[in-house]
């Protein structure tokens, strides 16, 4: 892909990932994704705003070939896919200054070794010129490492957000067409990177709100046209109640958990409530991380194992510990052969989770007309708490 017009003298540049299948070594990548930088050229400056994953320097390097000299590298934030090529800017630009956070020129020189002269940073509201056109510094900590900013191009009133309002997405058109598609693929990368740090991510929309934004320009996924709309999906993930819906993670060898869960799934449609169960064999966790965006509930399937759970279980739970979502509830339901530690083993995984905890359904191996009807009261309690709290 070669750089590309957004207005004069504004331009895309960047690299489309189409291959790339795993994020940070953990992330299922469905749809491919990006590595956007922004080269803005005013009268008297130009800045480039991030670079590229060292994947795919090449093809960003390429595009600085004849093009104007940088003077100012912004590093929105430290993290390889947007600042690894910085180092490679700096060879053809020695003269370049790196701006950033103070926080952000420590995590350089430690993740990339930058020299330390190289550095300009900036404090939180400065501002830039380049002649004609301002950048206007606003520091966002945790979104979604401690040294985050982003960027307000003043005149065009451009907010260059960096991973805020992200998505992977590999796509040939610049701007947001498809916003089903979109919308998927940003709450999949706000549930996996963005909603551990759910009620600083408040602050910091909070914190965009007096800025009048035409466009958002992210470094993953495509360009927004309509700011309110993203902006508008997030205030939601971060603030709205949690909906009437369980997130069913489960995994079974002889198929009596399993048997367990379809006979939960039934119970609780019957009484209302929406259910999405994965099987962990097969999961891409980032669906299920999508769920756990707005579940009021979670119940965890699983037999006991070597006297705990198996360990795609405990898995499940762990991810939810570190990813933080706004469930209330939690229980766990399984089977086991003849006897173990599998709830207290899960219940102590997940200290992060302000849940209250659910009467849990542990059966001895193939589930009978008592454990059925222990999950019709599982399914009952669950319907009554949602009602309760107003999410049914
Ligand atoms: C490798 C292995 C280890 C097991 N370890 C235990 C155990 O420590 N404690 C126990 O009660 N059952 C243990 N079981 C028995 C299973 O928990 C039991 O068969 C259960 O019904 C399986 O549920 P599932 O059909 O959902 O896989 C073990 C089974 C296997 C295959």
């Amino acid at each position: 892909m070669q750089k590309r017009k957004i207005t004069e003298g504004i331009h895309w540049m960047g690299a489309v990932d189409w291959d790339r299948r795993l994020f940070d070594s953990l992330i299922p990548l469905p749809d491919g994704t990006s590595y956007n930088a922004y080269l803005i050229e005013g009268s008297e400056k130009t800045a480039l705003l991030d670079t590229v994953d060292p994947l795919m320097a090449d093809v960003f390097l390429g595009q600085l070939d004849g093009g104007p000299k940088i003077d100012l590298i912004v590093s929105h934030h430290a993290e390889q896919d947007h600042s690894g090529t910085i180092p490679h800017v700096l060879e053809r630009f020695p003269e370049a200054k790196v701006v950033c956070t103070p926080k952000a020129k420590g995590m350089l020189i430690d993740l990339l070794r930058i020299r330390e002269d190289a550095f300009l940073t900036v404090a939180d509201g400065e501002t830039l010129s380049l002649g004609d056109r301002t950048l206007k510094f606003l520091h966002t900590p945790w979104v979604h490492w401690p040294e985050t900013m982003v960027s307000y191009l003043e005149e065009e009133r451009i907010l260059f957000s960096c991973d805020f309002f992200g998505s992977h997405i590999a796509a040939s058109d610049l701007y947001v067409t498809d916003k089903g598609r979109v919308y998927e693929a940003a709450k999949r990368y706000f549930a996996e990177i963005m909603m551990p740090f759910r009620n600083v991510i408040e602050k910091n929309l909070e914190k965009l709100q007096p800025y009048d934004i035409r466009m958002i320009a992210p470094s993953h996924g495509q360009i927004y046209r309509e700011p309110s709309w993203i902006m508008d999906a997030y205030l939601d993930w971060v603030q709205g109640a949690p909906k009437n819906l369980v997130v069913l993670p489960f995994v079974s060898m002889h198929d009596s958990t399993r048997r367990m869960v379809d006979h939960l799934v039934s119970a609780l449609a019957a009484n209302g409530v929406s259910v999405e169960p994965f099987n962990l064999t097969v999961t891409d966790t980032g669906k299920l991380a999508i769920v756990l965006v707005d579940a009021a509930t979670i119940v965890i399937g699983t037999p006991t194992l070597l006297a705990g759970p198996h360990p795609l279980a405990a898995y499940a739970a762990f991810l939810a510990n570190a990813l933080r979502p706004k469930a209330k509830f939690l229980s766990i339901v399984g089977s086991y052969g003849w006897g173990g530690k599998t709830v207290e083993t899960l219940a102590g995984m997940i200290p992060n989770l302000k849940v209250e905890v659910l009467n849990p359904v542990l059966c001895k191996g193939l589930p009978g007309e008592e454990d059925f009807r222990a999950l019709n009261d599982l399914a009952a309690t669950i319907a009554a708490k949602h009602k309760e709290h107003g999410f049914l």
